[in-house]
């Protein structure tokens, strides 16, 4: 029964919107009920005057049940009910229940809108703390989903489930001030109006499951959406994007039909609203007068209860049906976060004050389930020096920065940073010394400034500082000839610039942040020679002040490096300088040999 009771209600959706608006959801509720019994007041003071209009002085109280009390407050505090106390009450009833009303509406938008924020700034928390192995095995379709389409369906949702709580609540206050008006006909009208109800849940089950349906399916098509956009130069170039976009048309066309199985389920849902009323009310009037034979003045009063009742019943149920048709994206809302919440990353509580000494790595292995990347690793990287690191396509170069950077935990050996296990590290202050250039380099849809500066407050020294940054990469030439120079605007995935242009933009950025360990995932892989070796040179140049990692396949650029780490698949590796590995490594030797450096 309690089952039922709960399928029937979704009170465990509560819980979710509770958890993040906590008491205000009561104070809303309360208001509704305010304004309910406020109507309900009102109402009542429709039997007496009808009695007043008709000629009786004194209203006859026999027939307003024990909805009586009012009349009997009124006379408590002094006022005889006649034509013109009544009226009065009557205004006094309504306008409060204007106030209230309008209080009820006020808050139920300011409730949705801190509930959509706090919704959004929690995902923000939860996505900034993601651990980066679990978030590398993310679905990112669901993520970009959850981040935009879901959480307005959801804002819809939260609507929908308080306009039906507080439909739920008038109805309960109506029905009661209907049976204690005429608690026979309230029963009669209770029981059809609970059967009523199993017309619908057919409406329901077919609309949840409609609307789970939509919020998978847009994930799919959200993840579609996203690597043709990122993918796009590619299936243009070679029509791959005809192919592809079959695949997105056939999502399109899934959502549809969930969305029209959903609109069919709605429309039959307000269709068959007024008439059901109408029946039940007919219904429960013709049992009451035929067989009970009670006089019709005697179930006014009920009937004014029950029709507003029934109308808020009913459209309790279509707000309830607008809520399923969203309820998917709570559930995958849930989902996401209790994801996210699970794959939070961990916090080490050493804050990182600099490099001192640097990095050792003893014994590190790591593994992803299918493959054995690094075995037994034991290396050590000083402050100050540039350490190369290079092997074969998929050794595990990027796994390895990956794990100097704390980005993946450790699976077995350790690593010390200056001394201190990297997992004891505070993630966001060592983070802060860690600068990074992908091999995919990182620019942003904003002016050149504020891709180098990362939006970093004007402290009057800034373009200087920028200047500075951009002749260390060697993009200060090419920035001088664009258009507005540091104000040009460089277009999303920096689309207007070159390869070459948009790698010396992200090491200016790194050079502008004063960090301390500097790490380059092949990061001249997309210049010319030329331009190389000029980083080459001014990155030469660095060390000494900072700490360099770097990735490379051109083995010319690690040339002068310190140490270099070769890795050899399976886990193998080589540690020496570059003359030595010459001499010791007849794999790298080979390397060497067939980039004829
Ligand atoms: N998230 C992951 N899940 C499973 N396997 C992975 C993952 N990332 C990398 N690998 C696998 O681990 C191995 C090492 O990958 P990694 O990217 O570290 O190599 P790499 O030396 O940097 O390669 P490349 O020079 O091609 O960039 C590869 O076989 C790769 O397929």
């Amino acid at each position: 029964m309690l089952e039922r009771l709960k399928r029937l209600l979704p009170l465990g959706y509560f819980n979710f919107f509770y958890s993040y608006l906590g008491v205000s959801v009561h104070i809303a509720l309360a208001t509704s009920m305010l304004v309910a019994i406020l109507d309900g007041l009102g109402l009542t003071m429709f039997l007496p005057l009808m009695q007043a209009v008709d000629g009786g002085s004194t209203p006859n109280k026999g027939e307003m049940g024990d909805m009586r009390v009012v009349i009997d407050a009124m006379e408590t505090i002094g006022l005889t009910p006649n034509l013109v106390t009544v009226l009065i009450m009557m205004l006094v009833f309504f306008l409060l229940k204007g106030v209230a009303k309008f209080g009820m509406e006020y808050y139920r938008v300011v409730l949705q809108q801190r509930f959509a924020n706090k919704m959004r700034l929690d995902n923000m928390r939860l996505l900034a703390g993601y651990s980066y192995s679990e978030f590398s095995r993310a679905d990112s379709g669901k993520i970009q989903n959850t981040f935009s389409g879901e959480i307005s369906r959801i804002n819809s949702a939260y609507r929908q489930y308080f306009l039906m709580l507080q439909y739920l609540i008038m109805t309960v206050v109506y029905v009661v001030l209907a049976y204690v008006s005429n608690p026979k006909f309230a029963i009669i009208v209770a029981v059809g109006g609970a059967l009523s109800n199993l017309v619908f849940s057919q409406i329901y089950s077919t609309t949840k499951t409609a609307s789970r349906k939509v919020s998978k399916e847009m994930n799919v098509f959200q993840g579609f959406l996203i690597e043709s956009v990122s993918s796009f130069k590619f299936l243009k170039a070679t029509d791959l994007i005809s192919k592809y976009k079959q695949k997105i048309d056939q999502s399109i066309v899934d959502v549809e039909y969930q969305q029209r199985r959903i609109g069919v389920m709605t429309g039959i849902a307000s269709a068959a609203r007024e008439p059901l009323i109408i029946i039940v009310v007919v219904a429960a009037i013709l049992i009451q007068v035929l067989y009970f034979q009670e006089s019709l003045g005697l179930i006014i009063l009920s009937l004014l209860f029950f029709y507003r009742a029934l109308t808020y019943l009913v459209i309790m149920q279509s707000s309830y049906n607008a809520f399923l048709a969203v309820e998917g994206s709570i559930q995958n809302m849930k989902e996401f976060t209790h994801e996210m919440e699970e794959s939070q990353e961990e916090e080490g509580e050493i804050p990182f004050n600099g490099l001192q000494q640097g990095y050792s790595v003893e014994k590190l292995s790591y593994s992803y389930p299918e493959t054995q990347v690094l075995s037994e690793l034991t290396f050590e990287v000083r402050r100050f020096e540039t350490v190369g690191i290079v092997g074969e396509s998929g050794t595990g170069k990027t796994t390895l920065v990956n794990l100097l950077c704390g980005l993946l935990p450790v699976d077995k050996g350790m690593i010390f940073v200056d001394g201190t296990d990297i997992a004891d590290l505070e993630k966001h202050s060592f983070r802060r010394s860690i600068g990074y250039v992908t091999q995919e380099a990182q620019v942003f849809a904003d002016t050149v400034k504020n891709n180098v500066s990362f939006w970093d407050a004007d402290t009057g020294v800034k373009d200087e500082k920028v200047w500075q940054a951009l002749r260390l990469a060697h993009a200060d030439t090419f920035v001088q000839e664009l258009p507005q120079g540091l104000d040009t605007i460089i277009g999303i995935n920096g689309v207007n610039l070159s390869g070459g242009q948009r790698q010396r933009l992200s090491i200016a950025r790194e050079l502008y942040r004063n960090v301390d360990i500097l790490i380059l995932d092949e990061a001249t892989s997309a210049l010319d020679s030329q331009s190389e070796l000029l980083i080459q040179e001014n990155i030469d140049s660095l060390s000494g002040s900072l700490t360099i990692i770097v990735i490379a396949h051109r083995l010319s650029t690690i040339r002068n490096a310190d140490k270099i780490v070769f890795l050899k698949q399976g886990g193998a590796y080589d540690i020496g300088t570059f003359s030595s590995l010459q001499h010791s490594s007849a794999n790298f030797r080979k390397m060497v040999d067939l980039q004829t450096v």
